[in-house]
């Protein structure tokens, strides 16, 4: 949610952003500067490269069309699809587009990234970014932004009903009286009331759930790599395995890593209560289905809800089968499990705000060179340029972080003066933004060049 405030005496607005930190930066505010008892407003100016070719965009997977429109307000071409594409399919036709937008299915692999020559920037339209390469993508000088938070409250909604869904069966039932039988029973059938919810990380979706779950009068355990404050009565536990030992409900808030493949498996199945549920809204890979099959079958767990799985269709009315994972009818087949096609964080409100959130970021980052939440790239930003410095210009200098690079771009910039410069870096990869005065269109490109033949160099981009 975003609100505005009126400036006296201005047709401009200060957009008041949300909390979020990728959604509010210096380039989003008026700069004020005091004089004498007033206060004077130097409007920002609005920056764009200065390459000639216009920006296209390839936005997929039925990203929010809040985002189309703001992306096409800027004067940028989208092209829109509501589906997935493939590898194959994305190495044909990635080399036009100058920024991606994508959710949790369409793969960013080191493949596509050679083949993407145009590519600057990627949005992924959701939480999760492990479907990108995020290390060939910063090497190739490529920040990528996500929404951490925005679905957040869908997710955790979606939970506390697969929780009261497990212990009513009412899932079950429903599906009878849709084939027309009635089985009125309460044998197996529970108040979530003082059970025990387990919750494995306690990010932004599993700290929300534990407020919700309070709510229900549930006791609240969660377990994570991290010493965090619980929120309310929750109490954070030592060891995963005292979690799903003490645990009613078993639900999963943690990324896709090598660390949490399979980090529900055999062993930790037989740690969990006999009765008790399991729930993964997190990412496919994290639970070992084959062996929830077994655990279902025997009678071990009274049941589960999964809405991610390690391989997931492209796009809606592709089969959910045995050729996309090898056991899905032997899932299929099993009554006392929910199954839901990755729904977590799909909600009006979920999709608008990250809609806004990413393509902002997206937008600051084409038009402003700003890299605030990326989650690959060092976190580079500058106080923007105003309408009182006509002639200034932004470089961008995305480089390899090694010795001697901050003097040879110095020695390139030090005709001018350099306004304001920030340089930071992360791992192998290190960004430069400098703004300098009085710059000629000529210049500009001279000044490219040069910054261009640095052994360093990555990706040079000048803005004005
Ligand atoms: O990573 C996420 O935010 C969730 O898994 C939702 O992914 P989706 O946007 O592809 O539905």
């Amino acid at each position: 949610m975003s609100s505005a405030i009126s400036i006296p005496g201005s047709s401009a607005r200060v957009v008041a952003a949300s909390a979020s930190p990728t959604t509010t930066t210096i380039h989003d505010r008026m700069l004020f500067r005091k004089e004498s008892t007033s206060f004077a407003i130097r409007q920002p100016k609005v920056l764009h490269p200065v390459e000639n070719e216009d920006l296209k965009l390839l936005i997929l997977e039925n990203i929010s069309q809040e985002a189309v429109k703001a992306f096409r307000s800027q004067g940028f071409h989208v092209d829109h699809s509501t589906k997935a594409m493939s590898e194959d399919e994305l190495v044909q036709k990635i080399g036009q587009y100058h920024a991606i937008g994508i959710r949790s299915k369409t793969k960013i692999t080191e493949r596509v990234l050679k083949a993407a020559s145009k590519l600057l920037v990627i949005g992924c339209f959701c939480i999760g970014t492990n479907q990108v390469d995020l290390d060939n993508a910063a090497k190739a000088g490529i920040p990528v932004f996500n929404s951490p938070f925005s679905n957040s409250r869908s997710v955790a909604e979606l939970v506390m009903s697969e929780i009261v869904a497990l212990s009513r069966q009412y899932f079950e039932r429903a599906f009878e009286m849709r084939n027309g039988i009635w089985n009125k029973q309460s044998k197996g059938c529970w108040e979530v009331r003082g059970k025990t919810l387990g919750i494995v990380g306690y990010g932004h979706i599993g700290s929300q759930l534990s407020v919700l779950a309070e709510a229900f009068g549930m006791r609240v355990l969660f377990y994570d790599v991290v010493n965090i404050m619980p929120l309310g009565s929750a109490r954070q536990v030592d060891t995963l395995a005292t979690l799903l030992s003490e645990s009613d409900f078993v639900t999963l808030h943690v990324p896709e890593l090598p660390e949490t493949t399979n980090m529900i498996s055999t062993e930790e199945l037989a740690q969990m209560k006999k009765g008790a549920y399991l729930i993964n809204n997190a990412r496919g890979k994290v639970v070992d289905i084959p062996a929830l099959i077994d655990a279902l079958k025997s009678g071990h767990l009274a049941g589960a809800a999964l809405d991610v799985y390690p391989s997931e269709p492209g796009s809606n009315g592709s089969p959910f089968d045995d050729q996309l994972n090898p056991w899905s009818s032997a899932l299929r087949s099993i009554p006392n499990v929910i199954l839901t096609p990755h729904i977590g964080g799909s909600t009006e409100e979920a999709q608008r705000m990250i809609g806004e959130e990413v393509s902002s970021a997206l937008i600051r980052y084409l038009n402003n060179g700003s890299t605030v939440g990326a989650v690959n790239f060092p976190e580079v930003d500058l106080r923007a340029i105003t309408l009182e410095e006509p002639n200034h210009i932004r470089v961008c200098y995305v480089h390899k972080n090694i010795p001697g690079v901050l003097r040879q771009v110095n020695e390139v910039l030090s005709p001018y003066n350099v306004e304001k410069q920030y340089s930071d870096s992360k791992g192998e990869i290190a960004y430069l933004m400098a703004d300098i005065a009085d710059v000629s269109p000529r210049d500009v490109n001279s000044l490219r060049e040069q910054l261009n033949i640095t052994s360093a160099n990555i990706l040079t981009r000048m803005l004005a």
